[in-house]
């Protein structure tokens, strides 16, 4: 089962509830909620108030990616806010191991994410503690960017670690997720995407979600 989850980086934050019950309406598997701290990237957008408004608004898992330096600081409050599951990224964790434990003691899904100039290797050795990896295919930072498609290899390395070794962890694909692009991303092994302005920037958006699973 492919699970498509779109992010509200790209939605009228004028009117969020009632953009995230259409996504929710329209087939959404998850709800996707970029928080950037303009520091490891170059954007500032969603804090924990934000996610805890949220929260009541949908029964949709709320998937946290946390584009922060220092992530545990946050991590209890995005957790108390109402995040089901917090994705940190590798490259802002010294301590990735202790984070991700950190995650899990709040009794929340962890995730680790991945730029595209990172190697599979800054996961390999904690594979077996997490329950996502989630493999960038934009330089994290805005939404409406172009596939990278050199990652392509990336989401096939690890999707095969994640067979040989028996495990059940999701692979999550971000960034210029399209009808285009969908395709070749689940074919490399990817069973979640993360979708933005291909689902917002239509006007219907339950078609949106329709037409890309329709080219799997
Ligand atoms: O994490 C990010 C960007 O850093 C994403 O989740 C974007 O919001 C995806 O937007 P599109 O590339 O799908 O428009
Ligand atoms: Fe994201």
């Amino acid at each position: 089962m492919i699970k498509i989850a779109p992010s509200i980086l790209s939605a009228n934050f004028a009117n969020l509830a009632a953009e995230i019950k259409d996504v929710e309406a329209g087939g959404a598997d998850y709800i996707h909620v970029d928080v950037m701290d303009g520091h490891f990237v170059p954007n500032l957008t969603i804090g924990p108030l934000i996610v805890e408004a949220i929260r009541p608004t949908t029964s949709l898992p709320l998937d946290v990616h946390l584009m922060m330096e220092n992530p545990d600081q946050y991590i209890p409050t995005f957790a108390k806010a109402g995040a089901d599951i917090i994705t940190v990224h590798a490259e802002a964790c010294p301590h990735l191991h202790r984070t991700i434990q950190l995650i899990k003691e709040h009794g929340v899904k962890a995730g680790v994410a991945l730029n595209p100039a990172t190697p599979i290797d800054h996961v390999k050795h904690i594979l077996e503690d997490i329950d996502l990896v989630l493999l960038m295919t934009v330089n994290p930072g805005f939404g409406g960017q172009k596939f990278i498609k050199s990652v392509l290899p990336k989401i096939e390395q690890i999707s095969q670690l994640i067979q040989i070794r028996h495990l059940s962890i999701d692979v999550e694909v971000d960034g210029g997720v399209n009808e285009e692009t969908a395709r070749l991303c689940v074919e490399a092994g990817a069973n979640v995407l993360v979708a933005g302005s291909a689902i917002y920037d239509k006007e219907d958006r339950g078609a949106a979600i329709k037409a890309i699973r329709s080219t799997l």
